[in-house]
């Protein structure tokens, strides 16, 4: 048994040194932390590159906290030795919310990073380990002692502060809006090494038209039973005592949580979910470890008929049926990865590997296109397909495609648009796609490979730099540095960044605008920053998380009467 002590973190200031005129604080660089979490084997030590990981970012956020109470702060100190066992209880005021969805609560310059807390909760919290030399402890969230003035919303689902999936619930949409603006904020100010005036405003972040019921795609999973790792080194077939609990790991651990319902999935993605569950506890015995279950999403659009020109009436229990004016769309849930899903937006459709990457709100993918309608071109700029005025920009280069979504949505804006992944069968369904939506196959192409190579498969005479954007949209990690470089030497003339990791799309935007630097003291490998930030702001892709997608404008600098790059006015 573990002693379980309560008590409110209140101690006399006197008996804390101030946290930043430690030597050891002052020698250090705040990012050692990181060697205190679980080191991802394939990530290098002494990478300086940010990185974007939740680890980096929380760390960012707590050196940021303590920062700003340093002044005169009553909180402003550094422990000695005063921190609570671990396991034990005690009640923190939370001062703010992190970019990484926790509440943070400032207790005499000591961190506590508390999931499922808001600003000004009182919350019950159980410490559960201490990184003492960088001033913060995690923490499970037992209960609210007194809400804060956003606690003002009651979560519609009966997992909310066990699942790990989801951190908002509570809070309104208005302020789960805001925070993600603060997120982007903080991403620049953080990750991108940029001065704040090369920074516009952020704007605010475009909400999603679905608050729950949005996700099209969720994968719960199972373990595989105890034991089940000897039985098959012995040969034996793996016995399951009982059906293992079946979705989303528990908040703070690595067990996970039995999830009959999700009600951040969309209808179709719950009853597939439903029926999976059931298939599973049916089947169990079949399986010889855990897996991953896929529930995706998938749409059949069909022309309405009259009542009285159907031929039955039998209503299909696993499809949910949508008006949608002089069509019905009828959505249903696969399960098998290697089957394909369709997508209408708007009226493209575009098909997909079920089980490959394609963007997981479909009711916010309208209000995304066309909002990079409108901004891709610049102020002022009309489109190939207008005739009123000659668009300076005629093509486009959609990095990292996928099965084409920005391309196939966007080509009919260019004279001609070409998309690239490194993904051979993403780039097959593109292609497909690209036909399926009428588009001309010599004006919308798609090449397979490396992103970072993609300039050598580009002409300047086919795609003029000063005619041509370039939408960006690679994976979490962000872009590389060589494919920084190549699009500086390319130079085309304005960009569309989007990406679901505000924070190594900040690192990014950074080198673009502020330069790159030499790489392993190679001076031939650094260059100028060439671009400016038109806008930047936030998509909300994920409501009730602490994701944010975020969506960047960038034009070229003009160049001055010296040669070198400058704003343009
Ligand atoms: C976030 S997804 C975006 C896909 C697409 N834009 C969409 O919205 O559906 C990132 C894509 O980058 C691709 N990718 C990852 N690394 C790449 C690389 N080095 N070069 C080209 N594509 C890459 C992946 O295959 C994936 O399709």
């Amino acid at each position: 048994m573990f002693l379980v002590r309560r008590q409110l973190l209140t101690l006399p200031c006197a008996i804390w040194k101030p946290f930043f005129v430690s030597t050891m604080a002052q020698k250090r660089q705040f990012n050692e932390g990181k060697r205190h979490f679980k080191k991802n084997k394939k990530q290098k030590t002494t990478s300086a590159v940010a990185d974007g990981s939740n680890e980096e970012v929380l760390l960012a956020d707590i050196k940021g906290l303590l920062i700003s109470k340093r002044d005169g702060s009553e909180e402003a100190g550094e422990s000695e030795n005063t921190l609570p066992d671990t396991f034990t209880e005690l009640d923190v005021t939370i001062s703010e919310l992190s970019s990484t969805g926790d509440g943070l609560a400032n207790v005499n310059g000591h961190i506590y990073v508390v999931p499922f807390s808001a600003p000004g909760d009182v919350v019950t919290i159980k410490v559960i380990k201490h990184f003492e030399s960088q001033s913060y402890s995690l923490a499970d969230f037992v209960k609210v002692v007194t809400p804060g003035p956003h606690r003002t919303e009651t979560p519609k689902c009966r997992y909310f502060s066990k699942c790990a999936g989801c951190q908002f619930q509570y809070l309104p949409y208005s302020y789960q809006l805001d925070h993600k603006r603060r997120i982007v904020e903080k991403a620049f100010a953080n990750f991108s090494n940029l001065p704040a005036s090369s920074v516009p405003t952020v704007g605010g972040t475009i909400a999603s038209p679905l608050q729950y019921g949005y996700r099209t795609k969720l994968t719960p999973h199972f373990d595989g039973p105890p034991g089940g790792r000897r039985d098959r080194r012995h040969g034996e077939a793996v016995s399951w005592p009982e059906v293992p609990p079946i979705g989303f790991m528990l908040k703070g651990t690595r067990k996970t949580l039995d999830i009959e319902e999700c009600p951040i999935g969309t209808k179709a993605v719950q009853l597939g979910m439903k029926s999976e569950r059931a298939r599973v506890t049916k089947e169990i015995n079949k399986y010889q470890r855990g897996a991953t279950l896929l529930l995706r999403e998938t749409t059949e659009r069909v022309k309405k008929v009259a009542d009285s020109e159907k031929k039955d009436n039998k209503v299909d229990e696993d499809v949910v049926v949508e008006d949608r004016g002089e069509v019905l769309h009828r959505k249903s849930c696969i399960t098998d990865p290697k089957a394909v899903s369709t997508e209408y937006i708007d009226d493209f459709r575009l098909d997909n590997p079920a089980g490959a990457f394609f963007q997981n709100n479909n009711s916010i993918l309208p209000v995304i296109t066309q909002y990079i309608r409108e901004n891709i071109l610049g102020p002022n700029q009309s489109s190939a397909e207008s005739s009123t005025t000659k668009p300076l920009i005629k093509n486009m280069i959609d990095a990292y495609c996928g099965s084409g979504f920005f391309t196939i949505n966007l080509s009919r804006m260019f004279n001609q648009s070409i998309g690239i992944d490194i993904s051979a069968q993403s780039v097959e369904f593109a292609t497909k796609n690209a036909a399926l939506n009428n588009l001309p196959s010599d004006s919308t192409k798609f090449i397979a490979g490396d992103a970072s190579n993609l300039f050598a498969s580009v002409s300047n005479d086919e795609f003029p730099p000063a005619e041509t954007a370039v939408v960006i949209d690679p994976s979490r990690k962000g872009c590389d540095q060589n494919f920084i470089r190549q699009l500086i030497d390319y130079g085309p003339e304005r960009l569309c960044y989007v990406s679901c990791n505000v924070h190594t799309q900040a690192r990014d935007i950074g080198w673009l605008v502020g330069g790159l630097p030499a790489e392993d003291g190679d001076e031939k490998k650094a260059r100028d920053g060439m671009y400016e930030i038109e806008s930047v702001r936030g998509f909300d892709f994920f409501p009730q998380t602490g994701h944010v997608e975020g969506v960047a404008i960038l034009q070229k600098k003009k160049k001055t009467g010296s040669g070198e790059a400058a704003a343009s006015d």
